[in-house]
């Protein structure tokens, strides 16, 4: 989707450009981390998403000369322009040279670490701060609730709906990420064609109405679509609705064709689902599927298959594209080291905070994810890729040093992919494609343990620094606080 990035920011990442233009500091380098620190819907994992529109955003970030001549009106509240013209002719000129890396679309992902490593001119990564955090923390949100939906759905294909209820044009990635999550498809069109992603969906309320009757709007229906023909069965009265279909289903049948499936919209739907399983196999129609929605999410679904449901697939909508009990995901973009120019030495940077949590963590991070033998995961550790791990392979709790965990002789792999180099997207086909990163998401959430994978207070994951990091971080806070 083309959108104008370079514009896509806050005020202030210009106004802090123009600042290190002015001061001279274009060319000094800093390293930013994005990582959140508190697991989405009190869970146990996040599924990370927003990368592909990240890579979208390094290829189209230019500012057009409408954009310039937009920055070039803006004044400044005291008096004169906000921005130079020999700033803005900068501007119209600049082309990012920053090197990114990310986790994979569709990576589970835990609080405190880093998911996306910005590197290069700092007027550049301050540059592209909010744009990369409104796609990184909008998508893994929505990302990480279709999972839990698709998880307590137990294998049942569900049908992204939210499009209509949706925070605006985001319902566009909304849709895009709630597959990445583990969604079968979406009704929403447009994500479809962009992403290349499954497009499903049955017939609306009006569709019924429009017609005398139930029957004859069921048998137009399925005259037009004899394969694809989902009946919407509660407009006037559930189970009048499903001795209707069961008619068509059977006319169908004589035909040669197939009724899919009913949809129950509305009123207790399990028990609805049993009445109409009952009534569809005493018809002979045992090959008809059905399809609640109504509201849903993974708890209205948990419970429903607890009481023994029948159903063959899910409609999610509002509580699914709007992130429903959890508006954000808080993540964050942190400076953590700087150098002169390229090629120099770093120096940790470090935001010093009273609650632990809000402690950074400086350095060029990166992060090795440890497994036990049979393959499920031991714990991860943060680590600086410019320093030698510490032989002894132990992680230590960022908010609790005395909090540890040996990882030694564990298999690991390193999490962080290139995205960029130098500017240019390195990406490869694999990490932009919506649905290799669900693939990658559906295998990462096997690799989890029941504990984490609960719903009602899952255990926390071992994610922690490598002990060097650990130590020059203490050594760090200690300077910064005239400790030392
Ligand atoms: N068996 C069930 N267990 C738990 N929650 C359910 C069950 N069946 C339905 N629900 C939920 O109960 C709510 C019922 O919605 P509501 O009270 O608006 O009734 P309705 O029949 O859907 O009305 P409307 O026809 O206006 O849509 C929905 O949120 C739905 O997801
Ligand atoms: O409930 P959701 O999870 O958001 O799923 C999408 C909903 O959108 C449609 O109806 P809509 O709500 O537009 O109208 P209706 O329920 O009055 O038919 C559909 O029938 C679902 O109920
Ligand atoms: O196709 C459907 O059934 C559908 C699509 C969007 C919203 N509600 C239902």
């Amino acid at each position: 989707m083309n959108v104008d990035y370079a514009l896509l920011t806050d005020l202030y990442q210009i106004t802090m450009a123009q600042g290190y233009w002015d001061a001279g500091k274009t060319d000094e380098e800093a390293c930013f981390t994005m990582y959140f620190r508190d697991y989405p819907f009190k869970g146990g994992y996040a599924v990370a998403c927003g990368m592909a529109q990240l890579a979208d955003m390094v290829e189209q970030f230019r500012f057009t000369e409408e954009d310039i001549a937009y920055l070039a009106g803006l004044d400044a509240p005291g008096g004169g322009r906000l921005f130079s013209g020999d700033f803005l002719s900068y501007l119209a000129d600049l082309r990012l040279t920053v090197d990114i890396d990310a986790v994979p679309e569709g990576t589970i992902v835990f609080p405190h670490e880093p998911i996306v490593r910005v590197t290069g001119p700092i007027l550049q990564c301050q540059l592209i701060e909010t744009a990369l955090l409104n796609m990184v923390n909008f998508q893994t949100l929505i990302a990480t609730k279709a999972a839990r939906v698709c998880r307590a759905a137990k294998g049942r294909p569900v049908a992204e709906f939210g499009l209509r209820r949706a925070q605006g044009l985001g319902g566009v990635w909304a849709s895009r990420a709630a597959v990445v999550g583990g969604c079968a498809s979406t009704s929403d069109v447009l994500a479809g064609r962009l992403f290349d992603i499954p497009v499903s969906g049955t017939h609306a309320h009006s569709w019924v109405m429009s017609f005398d009757d139930e029957l004859e709007a069921f048998r137009a229906y399925a005259q037009a679509f004899p394969n694809n023909c989902v009946l919407l069965v509660d407009t006037y009265d559930v189970e009048r609705g499903i001795e209707n279909a069961i008619t068509v289903g059977l006319e169908m049948r004589e035909r040669g064709e197939r009724l899919a499936g009913i949809r129950i919209d509305s009123g207790d739907l399990s028990w609805l689902s049993k009445m109409a399983r009952r009534m569809l196999d005493a018809a002979g129609l045992s090959d008809c599927g059905i399809v609640l929605s109504n509201d849903l999410d993974e708890y209205t679904i948990q419970s429903m298959l607890d009481e023994g449901a029948c159903v063959t697939s899910f409609g999610v909508g509002t509580k699914l594209a709007s992130a429903y009990d959890q508006p954000t995901l808080g993540g964050v973009y942190k400076l953590a080291a700087v150098r002169s120019r390229a090629g120099a030495p770093w120096e940790m940077r470090l935001k010093i905070s009273e609650s632990a949590a809000k402690l950074t963590t400086p350095g060029v991070l990166d992060v090795r994810r440890y497994y036990h033998a049979d393959g499920r995961v031991a714990g991860d550790m943060v680590f600086d890729v410019n320093v030698e791990p510490d032989a002894r392979e132990v992680i230590v709790d960022p908010m609790d040093d005395l909090r540890q965990k040996n990882l030694a002789g564990l298999r690991f792999e390193t999490l962080l992919e290139p995205l960029a180099r130098g500017g240019a997207v390195v990406l490869a086909p694999r990490f932009r494609n919506a649905m290799a990163a669900r693939t990658r998401a559906v295998a990462g959430l096997d690799t989890l343990d029941e504990t984490q994978l609960r719903m009602l207070n899952p255990h926390t994951y071992p994610v922690g620094l490598e002990l060097g990091l650990n130590d020059r971080r203490r050594a760090l806070v200690a300077e910064l606080r005239g400790i030392v």
